[in-house]
């Protein structure tokens, strides 16, 4: 696998991500929704941050106020020191659909995400780069319904990271794949991390993946969501999962949760 070429790096100040006392609902049948109350989360550049919630809660949208998909209806959210004001390039989301076009090769498909940025001409080369990156290496004229729920998974990032981006948000990218991709996965995209210079923001809803992947557990309370506890996960890469550290915060992540031990 090959590095991507990374763009010249910027100086930007602060944080990777700063969310100070958001606040959002939704208007539903007339009724509102609270959804997030009073969340207040600083992202260092670099880390890796997994969010952990009951289902609904608002993990979710969350993750689209930061990806600059949706407002707050009160707080702020800045992104490298800058409030958000829209989805940007360097903010890249990658859903639990891997929604690639099914009439488009891997590397067509790939190819978008440096269209959609009229960068098509000047970086072209990084599409096979960002193939290579993410070990799709001989696949670039496949069409997705010749790949696997693992590989169309891979490609999806693949035409995320073809932009090098500096925020890799991740809405249960792994949810929908069998648990023996899903774990080989896992490994795949910590790696993909500590090569790469972004920083990421995951929701996922499994605990192990969270503990074995983050560098940081933030866990948040039933809807409307607020931060429970909020984690540093201090082991060293690669983890071992039956690691006493790690089983220790299962235990504590569960317990705040709300979840009791069957087994
Ligand atoms: N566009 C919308 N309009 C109205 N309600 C919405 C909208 N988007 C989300 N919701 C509601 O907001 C709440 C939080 O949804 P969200 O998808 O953020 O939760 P989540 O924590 O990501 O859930 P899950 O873990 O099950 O994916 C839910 O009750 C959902 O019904």
């Amino acid at each position: 696998m090959v590095a991507l070429a990374q763009a010249e790096p910027a100086v930007l100040p602060g944080m990777a991500v700063s969310i100070e006392h958001v606040d959002h609902s939704f208007d539903l049948d007339g009724q509102v929704l609270p959804v997030l109350s009073d969340v207040s989360l600083d992202i260092q550049p670099g880390e890796f941050v997994a969010l952990l919630g009951p289902s609904g809660c608002g993990k979710s949208t969350l993750l689209r106020l930061v990806a600059g998909l949706d407002t707050p209806k009160s707080g702020s959210i800045e992104a490298d020191g800058l409030p958000i004001a829209g989805p940007d390039p360097s903010r890249v989301v990658v859903f639990q659909d891997p929604t690639l076009y099914p009439w488009r090769t891997v590397h067509d498909n790939v190819a978008l995400g440096l269209q959609a940025q009229g960068l098509l001409k000047s970086h072209r080369h990084r599409i096979g780069e960002a193939i290579s990156l993410v070990g799709l290496d001989g696949f670039a004229k496949a069409f997705p319904q010749q790949l696997s729920g693992g590989m169309a998974q891979r490609a999806a990032l693949a035409r995320a990271l073809v932009n090098d981006p500096r925020l890799l948000i991740l809405d249960e990218p792994l949810g929908k794949l069998d648990s023996i991709t899903r774990i080989s996965m896992q490994s795949e995209l910590v790696a993909l991390w500590q090569r790469s210079n972004f920083t990421t923001l995951l929701v996922t809803h499994d605990i192990e993946e969270a503990l074995f992947m983050a560098t940081r557990l933030v866990v948040f309370s039933g809807r409307p969501a607020r931060i429970k506890a909020d984690i540093v996960i201090e082991r060293p890469y690669p983890r071992h999962r039956s690691d006493p550290y790690l089983t220790g915060l299962r235990h504590k992540a569960m317990e705040l949760l709300g979840l009791a031990e069957t087994w």
